[in-house]
């Protein structure tokens, strides 16, 4: 087995460090910010991940896994170092790449001169990052030092990390070391997918293109639903209807207020970046990005009709979180869709399971932040879905409805059956849904010329 450096103990750092620890090898996760290290080395995880702290203070007890700020604790008497330092989007649209520049020149700094070091980007990096990190390194090394650069892009999705990361679907690797990039598949000899092997900036782009595809699922099936909802169908049957074609699949088409994250919005956005200054026009993920902020504005503009005016009315928001089982609020719909409901006068009460501390640090402090989806809901005229929490699903409607002022719900991401919450006494909008049949009339556009001839 071998010793492990992870560098950025976040989301992908520590959920790559407790599985590598897992199978086998020794590892130390490295990271600047002193606060985050000391919490990890008390047993307390910084992030809020299903099964992640248990796993980390279990291998932490078996002595394969610690922590450290210290770079020079870590990296000499590592094989492999993992960069997976955070990538931001920066002003201009591109990835904020200064992180993953003082990564390695910390990494190059403290290179072994005994043995070779594969220095592995799992960090989301435009295609090229990987030629500057090795620049990098090679200026920061002692002369002696060899190392060579490995690409493998990360695909876990936040919520569900520790499955992905241990069920991946294939492990991308890029490098001109073929030796090198042979090593690090040796990490992954335990697993039963396909290991592409490619050069480093192929594997780069490879990760750009895996998050736009998906983000462009999501903003067609959004599309279809603004049609949907024009012309009275149904957009939960249309995404089932297509999604089983083989061809198109089931996955990722459940529309909704879009997508936020720490990753779609800015990997979208980096790789249109690298796309104009590579003289091509991205017009579709231009259209992607665009289509995903307007589902945001749609929303609220949604909520304003329901209750007839935001002016003085009071919404109830359930889902802080860019999606259930995280509490990252990175991008997240609530962020935009909170502050335009207070600008139209709106006053607001949210609820999240798990991202009430972080959105409180960042949301306008007239937002009242309330202890349960109950107190969200009582004297509000409408009730804002934002985040598909399942105890949201399972929610006693009949008592939330006693806590409203007006019983009005506006589904965000289509988690309630129309026709069982209407059959309860709510007035129900969906996304893409049908209204009542005597609505839906209303509606369908009084087509020139009849639209089926
Ligand atoms: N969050 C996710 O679901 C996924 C993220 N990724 C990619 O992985 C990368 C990391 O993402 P997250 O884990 O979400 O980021 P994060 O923001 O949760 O964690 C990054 C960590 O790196 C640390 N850091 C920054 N500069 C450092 C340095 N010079 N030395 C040591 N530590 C340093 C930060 O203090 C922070 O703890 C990004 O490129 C992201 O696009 C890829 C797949 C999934
Ligand atoms: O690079 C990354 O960080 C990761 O980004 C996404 O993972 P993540 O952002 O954690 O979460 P997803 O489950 O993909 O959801 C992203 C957003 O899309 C939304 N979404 C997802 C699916 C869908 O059908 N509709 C929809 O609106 C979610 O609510 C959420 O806001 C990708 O799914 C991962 O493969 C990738 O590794």
């Amino acid at each position: 087995m071998s010793n492990i450096t992870i560098v950025g103990c976040g989301y992908v750092g520590l959920v790559t460090g407790a599985v590598l620890s897992k199978l086998g090898n020794n590892v130390i996760g490295v990271d600047i910010d002193s606060e985050r290290i000391a919490k990890l080395n008390a047993g307390i995880c910084p992030i809020y991940e299903p099964g992640l702290v248990e796993l980390i203070n279990e291998q932490s007890r078996n002595g394969k896994l610690r922590f450290t700020t210290k770079y020079e604790e870590a990296i000499p008497d590592s094989r492999f170092v993992f960069i997976c330092v955070n990538t931001p989007p920066s002003p201009h649209g591109g990835a904020d790449m200064r992180f993953v520049r003082n990564a390695a020149r910390e990494i190059g700094r403290n290179l072994s001169v005994q043995h070779k070091t594969i220095v592995i980007n799992k960090s989301t990096m435009p295609p090229g990052s990987g030629d500057m990190v090795e620049a990098i390194l090679s200026e920061e090394a002692q002369p002696e030092a060899e190392f060579a650069v490995v690409a493998n892009p990360e695909f876990l999705r936040e919520g569900s990390a520790l499955h992905d990361m241990l069920n991946p679907d294939r492990i991308v690797l890029g490098s001109k070391d073929q030796e090198a990039a042979e090593a690090v598949a040796s990490l992954y000899s335990s697993f039963t997918c396909p290991i592409l092997l490619t050069n480093i900036r192929t594997a780069e782009m490879i990760k750009y293109a895996a998050n736009a595809f998906l983000a462009m699922k999501i903003s067609f099936i959004n599309e279809m639903a603004q049609i949907c909802e024009a012309i009275g169908a149904d957009v939960r049957q249309v995404s089932t209807g297509i999604g089983l074609d083989k061809r198109i699949g089931t996955y990722f088409l459940q529309a909704g207020i879009g997508f936020g994250g720490s990753c779609f919005p800015k990997d979208a956005q980096a790789l249109e970046y690298v796309a104009s200054i590579s003289d091509c026009y991205p017009r579709i993920l231009k259209a992607v990005l665009e289509v995903n902020r307007e589902s945001r504005r749609k929303f609220v503009t949604k909520i304003d009709k329901v209750v007839g005016g935001l002016y003085g009315k009071t919404v109830g928001v359930w889902g802080l979180a860019f999606k259930a089982n995280t509490d990252d609020i990175r991008e997240a719909p609530a962020l935009d869709i909170i502050p335009e409901l207070l600008s139209r006068g709106a006053n607001v009460k949210v609820y999240d399971p798990a991202a009430m501390e972080n959105a409180r640090r960042i949301l306008p402090e007239r937002v009242s932040f309330c202890e349960n989806a109950y107190a969200a809901a009582e004297n509000a005229h409408v009730l804002a879905i934002v985040t598909d929490w399942e105890q949201f699903r399972s929610i006693d409607l009949i008592k939330v409805k006693k806590l409203m002022t007006t019983s009005k719900i506006v589904d965000g991401r289509n988690i309630f059956d129309p026709e069982l919450v209407r059959g309860l006494g709510f007035e129900y909008v969906g996304i893409g849904i049908p209204c009542c049949p005597s609505e839906s009339e209303r509606y369908l556009p009084q087509a020139s010329v009849p639209i089926w001839h």
